[in-house]
């Protein structure tokens, strides 16, 4: 193979992402072309919808894999916390990415922290599970909708539509916003998205010399981590636009796993918390699942529309 064509999506987010694989790969395959195909994806486009009422984050996928399928290109990159738990029939995921840093970001102009801000303030967000750890944290918050990618939404911000917002610090940190983050939300406390701060390649599960190539990207120790967390993810649900939150670590052979379910209505939060094997991170993401339900998370996921 001589070239390599990468499908990503054109937001300034995918394309640094798409840009970081294509260096990797070239660094580690002297000779080889990487070439990107950007591509705009109704994701991108629908953006006065919410995500789950044109389709689920599967959207963000879709285009590319077909572009895949009819042979445009070779691979697409992710974020991992889009890709939907089930991947679709005729993929894989061979190369997974060390992952950034894992953890949310406080972005607000006047204020430090969530603590700080004053009584009913505005805080954007369209994810249920930041939705529902704010109103945890301060049940009198107003939490608003707030779609688009990375850049707009900090301009919504900027234009006083909010007092606050909350992003991914690993987006900002691509983006080379990182001074944008006035506090890291993080575990035990505030936990992320099934693996946030990890970008995955797809490509056709038939092909086979692409998938060798991309697989000497694959970073092992984050891949444990991301199958737990998502195999905790896939027991609760299925897809992605629920209020979960799951966070991995790894402490020598074994995975910590905690987890959180949250209700965007009144910040009710069940959370559990396990450790096993490394080797045992698909029974142990289930039976942090088990142990949720059995605290009550289903009757939060039912409220959330995810049953
Ligand atoms: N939902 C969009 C999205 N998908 C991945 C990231 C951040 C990068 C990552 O998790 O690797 C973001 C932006 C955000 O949540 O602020």
């Amino acid at each position: 193979m001589s070239l390599l064509r990468i499908a990503t999506r054109k937001s300034p987010l995918a394309l640094w992402q798409s840009e970081h694989v294509a260096a990797r790969l070239r660094a580690a395959h002297p000779g080889l072309e990487v070439a990107l195909v950007p591509m705009s994806t109704r994701g991108d486009e629908v953006l006065d919808r919410s995500l789950a009422a044109i389709g689920g984050k599967g959207l963000f996928l879709k285009e590319l894999e077909l572009a895949m399928q009819r042979g445009e290109a070779d691979c697409a990159v992710h974020s991992l916390k889009d890709v939907p738990m089930e991947l679709e029939p005729g993929f894989a995921l061979p190369a997974i990415l060390e992952r950034a840093d894992h953890a949310d970001a406080f972005v607000s102009n006047a204020h430090a922290a969530p603590a700080e801000l004053p009584q009913g303030a505005r805080v954007g967000t369209s994810s249920l599970r930041r939705h529902a750890q704010l109103r945890a944290l301060r049940p009198d918050l107003r939490v608003l909708d707030l779609r688009g990618n990375v850049n707009t939404r900090l301009a919504k911000l900027d234009a006083g539509d909010y007092d606050a917002i909350v992003l991914a610090c690993a987006g900002l940190q691509r983006l080379g916003l990182e001074a944008r983050i006035r506090m890291r939300l993080d575990a035990p406390a505030w936990l992320p998205a099934p693996a946030q701060g990890a970008i995955a390649v797809e490509c056709r599960d038939d092909a086979g010399a692409i998938r060798v190539l991309l697989e000497t990207l694959d970073h092992a120790s984050t891949r444990l981590c991301v199958e737990a967390e998502r195999a905790m993810n896939r027991a609760l649900h299925g897809s992605c636009h629920v209020p979960v939150a799951a966070l991995a670590r790894l402490r020598g052979d074994a995975i910590a796993l905690e987890g959180l379910v949250g209700s965007a209505a009144d910040g009710e939060l069940v959370r559990a918390a396990a450790s096993a094997p490394a080797a045992e991170r698909e029974r142990l993401g289930a039976e942090l699942a088990a142990a949720l339900l059995a605290a009550g998370a289903g009757r939060l996921l039912a409220a959330a529309g995810a049953t």
